[in-house]
């Protein structure tokens, strides 16, 4: 199969699709593949290092997606690479749907095979090509607070670990999944006081039995938020349903309440957002005011430590996109019941059921849609 990685050309999005390892792994399998020039360049993967582990250079997004059987890029197809897009090719990337209607027509105006990153599943329960950018995110969304708590930033000039005799801020993180557990980490290790909330009792006896008494757990109703996070200096937003829109949690007339200066990063701006007053912003402009409260919103989070995120991404997508490229994208999906989870929009038709629905658009299980 002819493999091609496009330069991704979402605001300050500098991760690559594919590592000149996982290149070299591919090709050991027998495939092509096809590199946008520099699309590397910024994180220290030269041109250099993809010929060496046998890519071909082409100049341009435009040859790459003419040539190639399967684009494997990292975020969502932008505009001008929707138009690209060939009827029958297969694109594997992160698309987050849900609240994307004009994403969503322009795949299925494309006939292409749209398998998604972020609902590939495993047999854990688990969502393991979102894993390690919630990783990263959880991880950043804390280094991300503690900068909009300062003055500059309108935050409340509050430093997250406090100082002898003055204390720490409160940390309130809505959802323990993955990004929710990586930013307590965070805050606990800067000696934040840190209180996790979530619906899922499970998650929090797991999260107690991890963390001890340095972290509270609360079982998250209307009540529960209201509480906490009128008394948070940081909130971090990291709630999922997979694939659907983000529930609301926090309401508008919540945020005119919260204090002057406090923070919210709304790591699950890329799936609508859990604040009523989010909406996504870039690495370029990340923060904006709304009743003093700073709110950060970058729905690429990961794109902001391009080089480890995308190491980290490749060692998990490496596997499935070894499993398209060897057995084509049907028996890879037919065989694969995780990966054919992943599967959004095939051929013109929406196969992945939560997106049909927050979208109104008519739905086509994937199964029937590969004709198995
Ligand atoms: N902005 C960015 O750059 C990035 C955003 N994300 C996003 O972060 C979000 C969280 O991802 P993960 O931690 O991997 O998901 P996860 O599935 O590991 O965890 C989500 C948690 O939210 C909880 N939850 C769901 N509904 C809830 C509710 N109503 N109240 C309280 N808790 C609730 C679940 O029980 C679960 O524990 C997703 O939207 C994901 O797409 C992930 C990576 C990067
Ligand atoms: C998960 C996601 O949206 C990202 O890594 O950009
Ligand atoms: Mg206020």
């Amino acid at each position: 199969m002819l493999v091609g990685v496009p330069k991704e050309i979402k605001n300050l999005e500098f991760r690559v699709g594919l590592t000149p390892s996982s290149v070299r792994e591919l090709i050991s399998h027998g495939h092509q593949v096809i590199v946008q020039k520099s699309a590397g360049h910024e994180i220290d993967l030269g041109d250099a290092l993809y010929q060496a582990a046998g890519a071909e250079i082409v100049d341009s997004a435009q040859e790459i997606f003419a040539r190639a059987d399967m684009i494997v890029k990292v975020k969502e197809p932008q505009a001008a690479e929707l138009k690209m897009l060939r009827e029958g090719q297969i694109l594997f990337t992160y698309l987050h749907l849900a609240p994307d209607p004009d994403q969503t027509r322009g795949l299925l105006d494309s006939g292409a095979i749209a398998i998604a990153y972020e609902t590939v599943t495993d047999a854990r329960g688990g969502l393991p090509l979102l894993a390690p950018m919630s990783e990263v995110a959880g991880r950043m969304s804390i280094q991300a607070g503690a900068h909009c708590l300062e003055m500059r930033q309108g935050g409340r000039g509050m430093l997250l670990g406090g100082v002898p005799g003055v204390p720490s801020a409160n940390v309130v993180i809505i959802g323990g999944g993955v990004v929710g557990t990586n930013a307590a980490r965070m805050a606990m290790g800067m000696e934040a006081h840190v209180t996790v909330l979530d619906k899922s009792i499970r998650r929090l006896q797991e999260l107690d039995f991890q963390f001890g008494s340095k972290l509270n757990t609360v079982f998250s109703t209307v009540d529960a938020v209201e509480e906490h996070v009128l008394g948070a200096d940081l909130v971090v937003g990291a709630v999922l349903v997979p694939g659907a829109a983000a529930p609301k949690i926090v309401s508008r007339e919540m945020v005119s309440r919260m204090k002057r200066g406090s923070v919210l990063v709304d790591v699950a701006i890329d799936q609508g957002g859990c604040f009523a007053t989010s909406r996504a912003t870039t690495h370029n402009d990340p923060i904006y005011l709304v009743d003093d409260v700073v709110h950060y919103c970058v729905a690429n989070m990961p794109g902001g430590v391009a080089r480890t995120s995308t190491f980290a991404l490749n060692n998990v997508t490496l596997p499935f996109a070894l499993a398209l490229a060897d057995k084509g994208y049907k028996k890879a999906l037919s065989d694969d019941p995780h990966l054919r989870n992943g599967l959004n929009v095939h051929r013109g038709h929406l196969t992945y059921e939560a997106v049909a629905q927050d979208l109104g658009v008519d739905y086509v299980s994937a199964e029937k849609a590969l004709g198995a």
